[in-house]
């Protein structure tokens, strides 16, 4: 088997403020391979995103070892390892839509054009390449957003509400668009939801209620 991409031995984050403290991620284990597709579904507030963001190298944990063992060192992550989405997509109004998804590319001085158009064809957007993002619906913003995390291959797509604000449709298409990279590659792919549908479509569901994590037993950090 090969090594995880991501494993968590009694991983915690508080967050203090003033006299209180939140307790967001309660000690979670847990492990993330080549393949996975996760759905993390849980109340607002549940700590889904604190999750996300320690997966994805952006945070780190109060208590507990959070490493990527077929990665590398946590600032060594992104963009090239790990591609995160958020819910809003945050492109750069001033450059196309090609020139978006090309930035990672370029910053990693890899060849851009290229990789980048066949990025936006993987999420069925290559026909707006020259498209401004004001030009674009939300879901085709969203989707550029996709394909701009997806251009440089990472092995680990972690989506955090991707599809939180488009309708059922146009999140279907958004979940094609992720389902469709992670399909090609085998990467692993880990979406935090509020909607039953996308959970449904990938083959585990990890809960978080008030800060626990349920999912299956972890294997121990070396
Ligand atoms: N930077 C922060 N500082 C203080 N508290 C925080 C911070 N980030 C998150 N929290 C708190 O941690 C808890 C978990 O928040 P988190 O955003 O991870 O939940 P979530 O499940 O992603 O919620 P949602 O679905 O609404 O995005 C909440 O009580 C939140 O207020």
């Amino acid at each position: 088997m090969t090594e995880p991409l991501v494993l968590a031995n009694g991983v915690t984050r508080r967050f203090r403020h003033g006299d209180g403290v939140t307790n967001a991620v309660l000690p979670a284990s847990f492990t993330v391979r080549d393949g996975d597709r996760i759905a993390l579904i849980g109340a607002s507030g549940s700590g889904k995103s604190t999750l996300v963001h320690l997966m994805a190298g952006l945070d780190q944990p109060s208590e507990g070892a959070l490493c990527w063992p077929a990665l590398g060192p946590r600032t060594s992550l992104r963009p090239e390892q790990v591609g995160v989405v958020f819910q809003t997509p945050s492109l750069i109004p001033t450059l196309s839509v090609l020139e978006n998804v090309e930035l990672p590319l370029l910053l990693a001085g890899r060849e851009a054009y290229d990789a980048a158009l066949a990025a936006l064809g993987v999420v069925g957007l290559a026909t707006l390449a020259d498209k401004l993002p004001d030009d674009l619906s939300g879901g085709q913003a969203q989707r550029v957003a996709i394909a701009r995390a997806l251009a440089v291959c990472p092995r680990l797509i972690l989506a955090d509400e991707p599809t939180g604000q488009l309708d059922q449709a146009t999140a279907a298409l958004v979940v094609d668009g992720l389902l469709a990279f992670v399909s090609s590659s085998n990467a692993a792919l880990v979406v935090a939801t509020h909607d039953r549908t996308i959970a449904n479509r990938m083959n585990t569901t990890w809960i978080m209620e008030h800060g626990n994590l349920h999912v299956a037993p972890a294997e121990a950090v070396a």
